[in-house]
């Protein structure tokens, strides 16, 4: 495993530590032990509704540093967008502790707000019907940036992201990459610490996407800003962040340089055994090994290309075992997906 890398093994495990980020005094961003559960009723026939309990994030902790650009990814549904959402103070977490700039985003969203911009790749912040420069006035106006900070940060963003041609021209006229670059410029107008971005590559063709990654290294050269990044797209991470956090069901699995993504590419499988009662740690050969012990209940983790057939039958052999799972490597099988894309090759499944 590469230096500086964090690889939760099994969910909820930790084994080594990060050394990416400052101690929690110097972070910019802490998250500590945050979750959030969503409280959902679903229909069951035709008059009865179910109560039951989502769990979006699951006890997620975390620091960033001021001026780092850290990607965020995960599965669909792994908890990105309601960790982003936790962040801005759109919503409460359930539990844990959360501070951005030393505030308590929820209980003072609008404080923060002038301390943060975010851009959603999906929606747009702009007045849809109205010119991209009516967009920026109003947020001049919103946002109270004083004149001369205003004039000039709109002339930067205006050369940078290429937007001169465009300020004229209603929301709803923009393409994609153009409006998308209109939306990263309002984000920044007032001068935020931090910037959020959720998916901002989406739907780009390939110029406007090293368009808007060479802006994000640029920015954060020139004003520090710390930048976290969720993205379905691997180069999104590999050209702008220099760290890597990965979400799976809610909980934070991976958190490190992206070099050591590739390893753990490659990918575990996990057989869960049940023994008839509590035993020490199997013996099973290297490289497999028991990653968690609970009662009779024991995890062995080994290589995914490998059959587990061997291992269960020495197992049987040695032990009495009552029953057996195999875990496939979820995020493992993401990862591998996002770099089979990437190299060109014919995805295995549409997303
Ligand atoms: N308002 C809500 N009410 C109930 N459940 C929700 C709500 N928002 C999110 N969830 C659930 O929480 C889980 C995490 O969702 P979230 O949108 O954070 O995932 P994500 O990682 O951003 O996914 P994607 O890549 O698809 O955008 C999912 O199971 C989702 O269905």
């Amino acid at each position: 495993m590469a230096d500086g890398t964090q690889v939760v093994q099994e969910r909820g495990e930790l084994s080594g530590r990060m050394g990416t980020t400052e101690g929690s005094e110097g972070a910019f961003i802490e998250v500590d032990g945050v979750e959030k559960v969503f409280d959902v009723r679903r229909r069951k026939g035709l008059l009865r509704r179910e109560r039951h309990q989502v769990r979006a994030v699951d006890s997620i902790s975390f620091t960033v540093a001021r001026g780092e650009m850290v990607g965020y990814i995960g599965p669909n549904g792994a908890g990105k967008s309601t960790t982003i959402k936790m962040l801005t103070g759109i919503l409460t977490p359930s539990g844990g502790r959360l501070r951005v700039a030393g505030i308590d985003p929820s209980r003072e969203r609008t404080r923060l707000a002038h301390r943060i911009g975010v851009v959603f790749g999906q929606r747009t912040t702009l007045w849809w019907d109205l010119p991209l420069i009516d967009s920026y006035k109003l947020m001049h106006r919103m946002y109270r940036i004083p004149d001369a900070r205003y004039r000039e940060n709109l002339a930067r963003l205006v050369e940078l992201l290429d937007l001169g041609d465009l300020l004229e021209v209603p929301v709803r006229q923009l393409s994609l990459g153009q409006r998308m670059r209109g939306d990263i410029a309002a984000a920044l107008l007032h001068d935020p610490e931090v910037l959020y971005l959720d998916e901002p590559t989406i739907g780009l063709d390939v110029v406007s996407k090293t368009r808007v990654r060479e802006f994000l290294r640029q920015v954060n050269a020139e004003r520090a800003t710390t930048v976290l990044l969720t993205t379905h797209d691997l180069q999104d991470i590999e050209q702008v962040c220099s760290r890597v956090m990965v979400i799976d069901h809610g909980r934070l699995v991976y958190d490190g340089a992206l070099a050591g993504l590739h390893e753990v590419g490659e990918g575990e499988r996990t057989l869960v055994v049940d023994l008839e009662r509590e035993f020490p740690p199997v013996e099973v050969p290297a490289p497999a090994r028991v990653v968690r012990v609970d009662g009779p209940r024991q995890w062995v983790a080994f290589p995914a290309s490998e059959p587990a057939a061997g291992l269960v039958t020495r197992i049987a052999e040695r032990y009495p075992l009552v029953d057996l799972s195999v875990r496939e490597p979820d995020i493992e099988a993401v990862i591998a997906q996002m770099y089979a894309e990437r190299a060109g090759r014919a995805p295995t499944q549409s997303s």
